[in-house]
């Protein structure tokens, strides 16, 4: 099977999922919709065409005008009831109904990108499918209730239409019969250009999607503005417009000529054409049909005509939503590699030790090992420093310990348990971590210290972790206090705050969080050398019994630990305290002494 043609009953599944779905969720508006769609059709049928068959034949065959005048009245209130019908779902059902149907689509995707592994986002095809979802899965969602529609609506048309033809004029239908087939065939063959042609744009759009990310978003705005390098984007942006420019020349000159000979030669020229003759034929020379008949017929030839072209191109649209719609499903149905043991068990709440055996890590099967056979105990209030040349693995080390990644083999055990027999939740919750590349969120001071919206009103226990991690002047300078909203998003009263700001409330997470363990990312990378030297008095402080393990370069700072580890290629190479590393005289003595003497020279010529 190509992968850009389904198999028919995959084309359904796939449709069915979407409407099982609507089902599930906005079910008044699903089940309004079809049967208004019914409705719709049958009003028409009745107003269009038996009223019109029945007019003309009075007038033919002479009957009584009062009849003729009742008929109509009661047409003329059924449209009327039609009406009431038509605004109650186009300003009420439908709206309410869609918009349950996107938020909750909306919330299940962002559910799942937040349980989804780390590794998943470094999996292009699935970070692509990813970003489509998230962007276009409402749009799959209004496609797949319009075929529905359009379904209840074309059935109801071919029904009524069919046996009318049935009951005036079998022959008729054969006209009808061979213009469908011969349009289902070339529209399936212009949409299968069409996907592939979207295909070939939406790889070209990454690219696009890059570049707008880049002139857009405030992270690039500095360097773009300091060097030379948005010249190459410039560039990359007006060549990836002539290569999607090239790609639709190319296939809409295809789709043109298909377009022309199916809605020519097996539209017009059969139904238009050949029909309208034998009509009037059968009419005026042979006289076996009445007036009504035929203007009716002609009416009716036209209505199955553009019903049975809806549904080809419905078929072809089902055929092209299936194809989308997998993309949301693979995304919605990806298994964890990561995941929680059936019989998993609470995370102890004391530390015991924390032992990591014979580790090795890869971020995907075919690419480097990035940690080589890592043995490391830790014990309770141990403070351990990691430092190392970048690269070495160091962040890595963390985010196995933290278990966003599961080891490639080895295996890390708390207390004696290994990791991931412990519950998943529990475990990351009992580990206070500061990244790197640490992030706030648009929302409160009090919400980003806290991170958990149920505890964010214990304000004494925010001002007192904010104040430990060398926030409290700041805060002091703030109207509403821990109140106050982090950036501009949801409130223009927001506050943006510098780097060094910004990683104090990060670290302030760590006091505000009784864990086991604290893992520290480069903490103090932002900050000022008093508030660093501070930062490490109240944190050795704080974490008591609780070991700390914390990444730094700055080497004055690792000093104070209890323990060091030097990493280079993903091997712990020398470990012992500062004293004991010195004595050594390794890697670790060589950086220490480089870091000392650059200091020494910048203090001696300042
Ligand atoms: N998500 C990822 N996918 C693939 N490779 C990755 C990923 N993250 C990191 N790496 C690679 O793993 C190696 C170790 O990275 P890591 O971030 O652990 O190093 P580090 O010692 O913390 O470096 P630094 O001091 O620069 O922060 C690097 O070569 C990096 O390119």
């Amino acid at each position: 099977m190509k992968p850009n043609k389904h198999s028919f009953t995959r084309v359904l599944k796939n449709n069915w999922f979407v409407l099982k779905y609507g089902l599930r969720y906005s079910r008044k508006y699903i089940i309004f919709t079809c049967l208004y769609a019914c409705l719709q059709e049958i009003e028409i049928f009745i107003e269009h065409v038996i009223l019109i068959k029945f007019v003309f034949d009075s007038v033919q065959y002479g009957t009584s005008f009062s009849t003729v005048a009742l008929y109509i009245g009661l047409t003329i209130l059924f449209i009327a009831i039609c009406f009431v019908l038509d605004s109650i779902y186009y300003q009420s059902v439908e709206p309410k109904g869609k918009e349950l149907l996107y938020q909750k689509i909306r919330m299940d995707l962002y559910e799942k990108a937040i349980s989804t592994d780390l590794a998943n986002y470094d999996d292009p095809v699935y970070y692509n499918d990813y970003v489509w979802s998230a962007n276009d899965a409402h749009n799959r969602i209004d496609a797949t209730i319009n075929n529905i529609r359009t379904i209840c609506k074309s059935v109801t048309v071919i029904i009524t239409s069919v046996s009318f033809f049935l009951f005036v004029d079998k022959v008729g239908l054969l006209f009808v019969l061979v213009s469908f087939i011969l349009t289902l065939i070339i529209s399936m063959i212009t949409n299968k250009i069409g996907y592939k042609m979207r295909m070939e744009l939406n790889e070209k759009d990454r690219k696009r999607i890059y570049l707008k990310r880049l002139f857009y978003l405030a992270d690039y705005a500095k360097e773009l503005r300091m060097y030379s390098i948005k010249e190459k984007f410039f560039r990359n942006f007006s060549d990836t417009h002539k290569e999607m420019n090239g790609i639709v020349q190319k296939h809409s000159k295809k789709q043109f000529w298909l377009n022309f000979s199916s809605e020519y030669f097996f539209n017009e020229l059969i139904l238009s054409g050949l029909y309208v003759i034998y009509v009037v034929f059968m009419t005026l020379v042979k006289g076996t049909l009445s007036f009504g008949s035929a203007v009716t017929l002609l009416n009716s030839s036209w209505r199955l005509k553009g019903n049975l072209q809806y549904m080809t191109t419905l078929i072809s649209q089902m055929q092209e939503n299936s194809l989308y719609i997998e993309k949301l499903r693979s995304f919605l149905d990806k298994k964890n590699d990561l995941i929680e043991a059936e019989d998993s068990i609470p995370v102890p709440n004391k530390f015991v030790g924390l032992t990591l055996r014979d580790l090795t890590f890869q971020y995907s099967q075919s690419g480097p090992q990035i940690l080589q056979n890592v043995n490391l105990s830790i014990k309770p209030g141990e403070k351990i420093a990691i430092v190392g040349y970048n690269g070495s693995g160091k962040t890595t080390l963390t985010k196995l310990i933290m278990r966003l990644y599961d080891a490639s083999s080895g295996e890390i055990r708390l207390n004696g348990i290994p990791i991931d027999q412990l519950k998943l939740d529990d475990y990351r919750m009992k580990i206070s971590s500061v990244f790197q590349d640490h992030q706030l969120f648009a929302a409160t001071l009090s919400q980003n210290v806290v991170m958990n919206h149920a505890a964010a009103g214990d304000t004494y226990l925010i001002r007192e972790a904010l104040e430990k991690s060398g926030f409290g002047s700041k805060l002091q300078s703030l109207r509403l206090g821990t109140e106050t909203s982090v950036t501009k998003e949801f409130d223009d009263a927001g506050i943006e705050l510098s780097g060094g700001e910004a990683q104090k409330v990060a670290i302030a997470r760590v006091f505000a969080k009784p864990t086991l363990l604290i893992i520290l990312d480069e903490p103090s990378s932002a900050l000022d050398p008093m508030s660093e030297y501070h930062l490490n008095q109240v944190m050795l402080e704080e974490a008591e019994d609780r070991p700390v393990i914390f990444i730094s370069h700055r080497l004055s700072t690792t000093k104070m630990a209890d323990r060091i580890l030097m990493m280079e290629n993903g091997q712990i190479i020398e470990q012992g305290s500062h004293e004991e590393l010195m004595r050594i005289d390794g890697k670790y003595a060589q950086m220490f002494n480089l870091q000392a003497s650059r200091y020494r020279v910048v203090v001696g010529t300042s």
